[in-house]
């Protein structure tokens, strides 16, 4: 347990590690490209090592140069491990190598931890079974563990619910470019998360694969293609610089996040429209985003795109005057705890009158009490309430070691607040 220290006058400049979900895909694009790639800036984190200890158990060799790392594409031909994968808690790398497995040359079983094991994928797997690939829940719940056998898939169309979670969608385009017959996607529910389709989108162009889109209905990728090796950078993480920006708006100080671009597709740079409705000032500048805080009012706002960045203004709206409503989050219940009752629970506990529908969050601002917080094992709850403890004496994170599944140096880059 830590206990974080108040403190005033917040004047910083932090550097914020490589995008969990940009290093998911670079990875997995790399390892099924045509050649040598290089990846710098990569986040090694808990998760993205997973998913590349993954990669390599199915064959694919890596190596280093300097502080890069490097990539041996395999061209799509992998093997299948021949023993289960532990992907811990990281629902990205459990869905995106769903579908990757399906590459293999034989069976594949995945899984996970025992929340993992409560995590939704049957919709993923009613899309990669349309595509000829077979998948299957081994405990029938729709949940991991799972066992993908596939080999040349034959692709086709694919009716796909994104209701529960786009990573399904993100999965199934990943693949795509290795069917046979290309894959024509019809979303038929949902998505959810919408910005992260984009982000997917955008490696598959940076690695040479085009995707014809109409909107987030429908989306088409011709088959017999390989992704084109090259060089890549991970642009720092913009879910994780939430947090310094939420420092300075709970703080009424100003916090300057480095070389992350306004330009950038990660959708939870979304969050910073959010600050600014509540009354901070941000400045968008080339070399980095600042937000400066301000007195804080409440807001009423549709994060269904945005989940990773719900908890991170649940405890800033503990700040702001008046009742703030995030909407459409029915999703947060499947993350790595129920992210809607647990921010309601952690709320309550520091005296703010805050509480959950099935698909919203509703917080009254206030006064917060110090308090003892409980984390879920989840690093996004560590991470947002270790930010109110800087406005308000006595609060305490429990198991802050779980910051590690995305953002192992969060302690040591938060600690340059209080320089
Ligand atoms: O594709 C991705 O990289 C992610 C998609 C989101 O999940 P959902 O689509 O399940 O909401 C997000 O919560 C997760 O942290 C990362
Ligand atoms: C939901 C998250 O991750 P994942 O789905 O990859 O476990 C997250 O990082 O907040």
């Amino acid at each position: 347990m830590i206990e974080i220290k108040p403190v005033k006058n917040i004047d910083a400049a932090v550097s914020i590690p490589g995008s969990k979900s940009f290093t998911h895909r670079i990875l997995i694009a790399s390892a099924l490209s045509d050649g040598l790639c290089s990846i710098a800036n990569m986040l090694e984190s808990e998760d993205t090592l997973l998913t590349l200890s993954t990669l390599k158990q199915m064959g694919v060799k890596t190596g280093k140069d300097k502080e890069k790392l490097i990539i041996h594409g395999t061209g799509g031909a992998l093997k299948s491990p021949g023993k289960e994968i532990h992907l811990g808690n990281s629902g990205t790398s459990m869905r995106l190598m769903a579908a990757v497995a399906a590459l293999g040359d034989g069976a594949s079983v995945l899984t996970g931890t025992e929340r993992m094991k409560q995590r939704p994928i049957g919709d993923l797997l009613e899309g990669l079974e349309q595509m000829g690939i077979s998948a299957k829940s081994l405990n029938n719940n729709g949940c991991p563990p799972i066992e993908i056998k596939g080999k040349n898939i034959k692709g086709g169309t694919v009716n796909l619910k994104c209701a529960v979670s786009s990573q399904y969608l993100s999965a199934v385009l990943l693949i795509a470019p290795y069917t046979m017959q290309g894959l024509e996607i019809n979303v038929i529910q949902g998505p959810v998360s919408r910005p992260y389709i984009d982000m997917t989108i955008d490696i598959m162009n940076k690695f040479g694969i085009n995707v014809k889109r109409q909107g987030y209905e429908k989306f088409q990728v011709q088959g017999k293609q390989v992704y084109k090796s090259g060089n890549y950078t991970v642009e720092p993480d913009a879910s994780n610089a939430g947090y310094f920006w939420a420092a300075a708006a709970v703080t009424g100080g100003r916090v300057k996040v480095r070389d992350i671009s306004a330009g950038s597709s990660q959708g939870d740079l979304n969050l910073l429209k959010c600050f600014e409705n509540m009354g901070c000032q941000v400045a968008r500048e080339k070399d980095g985003i600042t937000l400066s805080g301000r007195p804080l009012k409440a807001i009423d706002v549709d994060m269904a795109d945005i989940p990773d960045m719900v908890p991170t203004l649940g405890v800033v709206a503990a700040f702001a005057k008046g009742t703030t409503i995030i909407r459409n989050v029915a999703h947060l219940k499947a993350k790595e705890c129920d992210r809607l009752s647990a921010v309601a629970a952690e709320l309550s506990k520091m005296g703010i009158d805050a509480k959950c529908t099935d698909d919203e969050l509703i917080i009254k601002g206030g006064n917060p009490n110090g308090a003892e917080i409980e984390t879920y094992d989840d690093h996004r709850i560590a991470m947002c309430f270790a930010v109110a403890g800087l406005k308000v004496p006595g609060v305490y994170i429990k198991n802050e070691e779980c910051v590690n599944k995305s953002f192992p140096s969060f302690w040591n880059v938060f600690e340059q607040l209080y320089l």
